[in-house]
């Protein structure tokens, strides 16, 4: 006897898309067929509707303890669910303190246990100041490291500079845990701001102007520079251009350890969406034009871009009010919307359903070592969301779950809903309702994650 019988559905699996059923018990997925026979606790029709993955999100920053005026577990993870997502990664910043030790794990490991409406697993920063505690960090269970290769906005979590990113790399290699780094020159960032603000410069256009490719680009080659000598695994989060995803490849193809994410918003926004709606799509690096975009695409079509996430990074609205762009906080509101985007841009721009499972679950999961995740085979946690495909919607603020109702896409038209999500086989989301109170637990990287396959479009 099955716990659960999900009916009928278009199920996205790796290879392609068939109409089965799938049986649950005990939370997990036992058997992907058509028409399974019963009996079961719960029957679910899912029949018209399609069946992925859950969502595992690995760049959020829902910065508790200590900031959650900005964002929340509980309400970043409510936002993550209704968006289809069952999993998050919780940067080390801009909680307070950052997560640099065990103690501050601790702290932020048990909030979420309170609060998490989904599954999660945490990052360790790396910084000068906790050089001395990474071992400490992988014994607690964080599945990488992340370092700043330019400001992060937060005078807490400082940047390592190139000896320390060295050393770092040296320590994360032996603990068998990923360095992700935000890659953009800090000498690059930080002199063309001087200069321009030197200037008189207080706008988008100027801010825009103040992290140009090149910066993103020359962090990236120094950063696989520094891996490949390391042997470290490396993470190259919200990569923005075409040059540095095709300087990633060229790496692996010399057999350096890097995977590449980028994000919905580098995907479906230009800088000249950035100068019609402001503050909302601040963010670094920044946006880019539109060839870079098809750039992006391309990569993404080819199999380059390994992993999507959010990068959801919001702060309380009063940081995102300023007349001085520079001032304005860099940080997108988009935790819940990841899904709808790629389902609406990616399907127009050629990428398959399967590849947008890949994308956005199962590569995430192989690539942290997070077991049973982010698939839908047969011994598999049953987080999986249930989707109409082609609902047409417009997204308003009234969908929004996030601490702070503001997204850049609002006012949007996406194509395919979500209609409700299941974490190891229960339903948390449905239909704007969240059935079940927080049952998230925490997930410890396998010790021996993989590395990331050769992905194939
Ligand atoms: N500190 C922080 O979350 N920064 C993030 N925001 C953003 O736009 N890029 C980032 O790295
Ligand atoms: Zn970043
Ligand atoms: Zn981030």
């Amino acid at each position: 006897m099955y716990d659960l019988l999900i009916r009928g559905g278009n199920v996205v699996g790796e290879e392609g898309v068939t109409v089965a059923d799938l049986g649950v018990e005990d939370g997990r997925i036992v058997e992907v067929a058509p028409e399974l026979g019963g009996p079961a606790r719960e029957e679910l029709d899912a029949r018209g509707l399609h069946v992925f993955p859950g969502v595992v999100d690995v760049h959020v920053h829902f910065n508790e303890p200590g900031r959650t005026d900005w964002e929340g577990i509980a309400t970043g993870s409510r936002a993550l669910v209704a968006g289809g997502g069952t999993v998050f990664a919780d940067m080390p910043l801009n909680s307070t303190p950052p997560v640099l030790d065990r103690e501050t794990f601790e702290a932020k490991r048990q909030a979420a246990e309170r609060e998490s409406y989904t599954d999660f697993a945490l990052w360790g920063g790396l910084t000068p100041r906790n050089m001395d505690r990474l071992g400490e960090l992988a014994e607690a269970g964080v599945i990488g490291f992340k370092a700043f290769m330019s400001h992060s906005g937060l005078a807490e979590f400082e940047s390592p500079d190139d000896y320390t990113l060295y050393e770092g790399m040296c320590q994360a290699r032996d603990l068998g845990r990923i360095v992700a780094l935000h890659a953009e020159s800090d000498s690059l960032t930080s002199g063309l701001a001087a200069r321009i603000r030197a200037e008189g410069g207080r706008g988008v256009r100027d801010y825009l102007r103040s992290r140009p490719a090149i910066a993103e680009v020359e962090a990236v080659t120094r950063a696989l520079l520094l891996a490949g000598e390391t042997g470290a695994r490396l993470h190259l989060v919200h990569l923005s251009t075409g040059r540095a995803v095709a300087l990633a490849m060229e790496a692996r193809s010399r057999g350096v350890d890097v995977s590449v994410e980028t994000c919905p918003h580098y995907l479906c926004f230009t800088g000249e969406d950035m100068e019609r709606l402001g503050a909302v799509l601040k963010c670094a690096p920044p946006l880019r034009d539109r060839a870079e975009v098809d750039a992006l695409w391309e990569a993404v079509r080819a199999g380059s871009i390994h992993t999507i996430g959010s990068d959801h990074s919001p702060s309380a609205p009063g940081l995102k009010e300023r007349d001085d762009f520079f001032e304005v906080w860099g940080g997108i509101g988009g935790v819940q919307s990841t899904l709808a985007a790629l389902l609406t841009e990616g399907r127009t721009r050629g990428v398959t359903l399967p590849h947008i499972a890949r994308l956005l679950a199962r590569a995430p999961a192989e690539r942290f070592g997070l077991t049973g995740k982010g698939t839908l085979e047969p011994g598999a946690d049953a987080d999986l969301v249930l989707v109409d495909l082609e609902a047409e919607w417009v997204h308003t603020r009234g969908d929004l779950h996030t601490r702070w109702k503001y997204s850049p896409y609002l006012g949007r038209t996406f194509r395919g809903r979500v209609r409700r999500t299941l974490l190891r086989g229960q339903t948390v989301y449905l239909d704007g309702t969240f059935p079940h109170p927080p049952q998230g637990r925490f997930l410890a990287p396998s010790p021996a994650a993989p590395v990331p396959q050769e992905v194939t479009p």
